[in-house]
C-alpha cells in the first residue's frame, strides 16, 4: 500500500502547510467577507464554526483529496457493516450498533447485532425500573437509595461524565456514585456515608480481570458482608456488567445480573451500552434513549454528509492539519458549560488511547507527528490558570471551545457573563493585537514613553491562534449524544487518515505487567534483580520506610 507520504493530496498539503505558515488569519478573514459562513456547519441543535483555522480553500480542497485517496468513505462503511476493522485484534468495531435506532440488522457471523442489543437494552429497562421505582430490595428488605459503580477508564469516564453533564435532568431516584482508583482512599470516601442495606454495586469490566476494578469490587464485598454476614446477599447487592460471564459468575453475581458486552464494543466507546447502566438508573430509561437517539443522528451524518458539510470528518482533519502539517502537537478541550466538567478527561482516553500510537498499521514505523496530546478544563476556569500559555507561549495549542445557547441552570446575569468570555477567548486568540496598537493602547492611556518601551514587547498577542467553536443550544440527554458521537467518528477517521489501528491499546499492557510483578515484591521480601537500578532502588526505598513505620 502506497504510505501516505507518497499520495500527492499528502505532499501537496506538505507544500500548502509551508507557505500558510508566513499568512495571518486576520488577513483571510479580511480577504473574505463569507469566511465564516464558508467554514462553519450548521446541524440540527450545534453549529460547528472552523474558520478561525489556518486554512483556505485550497488546504481544504487537498484536506478532502486526501479523504479520498485514504478511501475514507469505504473505511468507513466497513465499520457500520460489521467487517472486521479492528487488525490487530481482528474484531468487528460496533459501538454504532449500540445507537442503531434504525433498527436495521446488521449481521455479524451469521448473528443480528441488532436484535443482540434491543435484546440487551430490554434487559437493562426492565432492571432501571424495577430500582428506580423501589422493586429491586437488598438483602434487608429495603429499597436501593445508592447505586456505586466500580470501573475504570472505558468502564468509568464515559458513564461518570455523562452522569455529572446530565445531573440536572436526573430525578434523583438515587444517588450515582463512582470508584475508579485502587487508592483506598476513595472508595472508603465514597461508602463513607452509605447504608449497606440500600447500596447496589454495578462491577463494570469488559475483561472482568481489571486489576483496580476488581481489587475495589473485593474491597465493596467485604464491607457489604460486614453488614450482612450472608454471602447470599452479593446476589441482591452486585451486578456485573462483562463480556466475562464466566469471572463475573464466579465472583458471586447471578448470571441474570450480568448485562452484555460484546468483543466489538471497545471500552473507550461502551457507554452506550450496558455500560451506561448507571446514567439510565440516575436519569430513568427514556432520558438514555435520547442520549442514543442523539448520538444516533450523528451517525447518519456522518454516513450521509458530503465529506466537506461532515462534521465529524471536518474536525478530524483539521486535527490532521494542525498537529501533522503545522505541527501544533498538543490540544485544550475548553467547554464552557460547567456540566461538561469531565470532558476533556473523558476525551483524553478516548483520543490518545485510540491514535496515541506511531506504528502504521501495516506495522510501519511511522515518521510524522500523529495526533496531538489531549489536554484541558472548564475554560472559564482554565482563563485564570493556562490561557496565559494559550495567548503568549510560544507553542501553539489549538482549542476546541465547546459552549450552549442556553444554560440547563439559568441565573440572571450569569450566562451572558460566561459566554461572553466564550466568544472573546477565540476572538483574542485569532486576532491578537500587535505592537503598533499596544503602544497605540498604552499611549492613549497616557503612559511615557520609557514605560511604553518596557511594556510594549509584553503586551503583544501575535493571534494566530487556530480555534473551533462547537455552540450546542443547550446541554441536553439529545445533544450531549450528539457530541460524543461526533468525537468517536473524528477519532475514527484520524486513524483511517494515519493508518493508525484506533481500537486496540497495545501500549497499556507493559506497565500493566510489570506492576503485577512488583506488586509481588512489595508483598515479600524479594526485589528482583531484573529491575534497572533506579526502579530497584525505589522498590527498596519504600519497602525499608515501610518496615520503619
Ligand atoms: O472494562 P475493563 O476491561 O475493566 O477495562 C478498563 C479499561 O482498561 C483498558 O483496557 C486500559 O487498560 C481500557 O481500554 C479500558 O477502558
Amino acid at each position: 500500500m502506497t504510505s501516505r507520504t507518497e499520495l500527492s493530496s499528502w505532499k501537496s498539503l506538505t507544500i500548502l502547510a509551508k507557505n500558510m505558515q508566513s499568512i495571518h488569519m486576520n488577513d483571510l478573514f479580511s480577504a473574505d467577507a463569507d469566511r465564516f459562513d464558508k467554514f462553519s456547519i450548521k446541524l440540527p441543535n450545534i453549529l460547528f464554526d472552523y474558520s478561525k483555522n489556518i486554512i483556505d480553500d485550497a488546504v481544504i480542497e487537498q484536506l478532502l483529496n486526501l479523504c479520498k485517496d485514504v478511501d475514507l468513505e469505504n473505511w468507513r462503511d466497513k465499520m457500520f457493516n460489521a467487517e472486521r476493522i479492528n487488525l490487530t485484534e481482528n474484531r468487528a468495531v460496533l459501538h454504532t450498533a449500540l445507537r442503531n435506532r434504525s433498527k436495521k440488522s446488521i449481521e455479524l457471523d451469521g448473528e443480528n447485532v441488532t436484535e443482540q442489543v434491543e435484546c440487551a437494552l430490554a434487559h437493562m429497562e426492565e432492571f432501571v425500573n424495577q430500582v428506580r421505582q423501589g422493586q429491586w430490595k437488598g438483602y434487608s428488605g429495603k429499597r436501593i437509595t445508592d447505586i456505586v459503580n466500580i470501573g475504570v477508564g472505558g468502564s468509568n469516564l464515559g458513564p461518570q461524565m455523562v452522569t455529572e453533564a446530565l445531573k440536572h435532568y436526573s430525578d434523583q431516584s438515587v444517588n450515582v456514585h463512582y470508584v475508579s482508583n485502587v487508592d483506598g482512599a476513595q472508595i472508603t470516601e465514597v461508602l463513607a456515608p452509605l447504608n449497606p442495606e440500600k447500596v447496589l454495586f454495578i462491577v463494570s469490566s469488559k475483561t472482568f480481570t481489571t486489576t483496580e476494578t476488581m481489587t475495589n469490587a473485593n474491597t465493596a464485598t467485604q464491607w457489604l458482608l460486614k453488614s450482612a454476614n450472608d454471602k447470599s446477599a452479593i446476589a441482591k447487592h452486585f451486578v456485573a456488567v462483562s463480556a466475562n460471564v464466566k469471572n463475573a459468575t464466579e465472583f458471586g453475581i447471578h448470571p441474570d445480573n450480568i448485562f452484555s458486552m460484546w468483543d466489538w464494543v471497545g471500552g473507550r466507546f461502551s457507554l452506550w451500552s450496558a455500560i451506561g447502566l448507571p446514567i439510565a438508573l440516575d436519569l430513568g430509561f427514556d432520558k438514555f434513549i435520547e442520549l442514543l437517539e442523539g448520538a444516533f443522528d450523528i451517525d447518519e451524518h456522518f454516513q450521509q454528509a458530503p465529506l466537506k458539510e461532515n462534521v465529524p470528518v471536518l474536525m478530524a482533519l483539521l486535527s490532521l492539519w494542525n498537529c501533522t502539517f503545522l505541527g501544533f502537537k498538543s490540544q485544550a478541550i475548553l467547554p464552557y458549560d460547567q456540566t461538561l466538567h469531565m470532558l476533556s478527561a473523558y476525551l483524553q482516553q478516548a483520543e490518545m488511547e485510540s491514535n496515541g500510537k506511531s506504528v502504521s498499521w501495516e506495522g510501519d514505523k511511522i515518521s510524522y507527528p500523529t495526533v496531538p496530546s489531549i489536554w484541558g478544563e472548564l475554560g472559564i476556569n482554565g482563563q485564570h490558570a493556562f490561557y496565559q500559555y494559550l495567548h503568549q507561549s510560544n507553542n501553539i495549542v489549538p482549542g476546541d471551545f465547546i459552549g450552549s445557547v442556553e444554560s440547563v441552570t439559568p441565573v440572571a446575569g450569569h450566562h451572558e457573563t460566561l459566554m461572553s468570555n466564550f466568544f472573546a477567548q477565540t476572538q483574542a486568540l485569532m486576532t491578537g493585537v500587535n505592537e503598533e496598537q499596544v503602544r497605540a493602547d498604552l499611549k492613549a492611556k497616557g503612559r511615557n514613553q520609557e514605560v511604553i518601551d518596557k511594556l510594549a514587547p509584553h503586551k503583544v498577542h501575535e493571534g494566530n491562534r487556530p480555534t473551533n467553536t462547537l455552540l450546542l443550544s443547550q446541554i441536553s440527554p439529545k445533544t450531549l449524544g450528539q457530541l460524543i458521537a461526533m468525537y468517536e467518528h473524528k477519532i475514527f477517521v484520524q486513524g483511517i487518515l494515519l493508518q493508525i489501528c484506533s481500537f486496540d491499546q497495545w501500549g497499556v499492557e507493559l506497565g500493566k505487567g510489570l506492576a503485577a510483578n512488583i506488586e509481588t515484591e512489595l508483598l515479600s521480601n524479594n526485589v528482583s534483580q531484573s529491575h534497572d537500578s533506579s526502579t530497584a532502588n525505589l522498590i527498596k526505598f519504600y519497602k525499608s520506610v515501610k518496615q520503619q513505620a
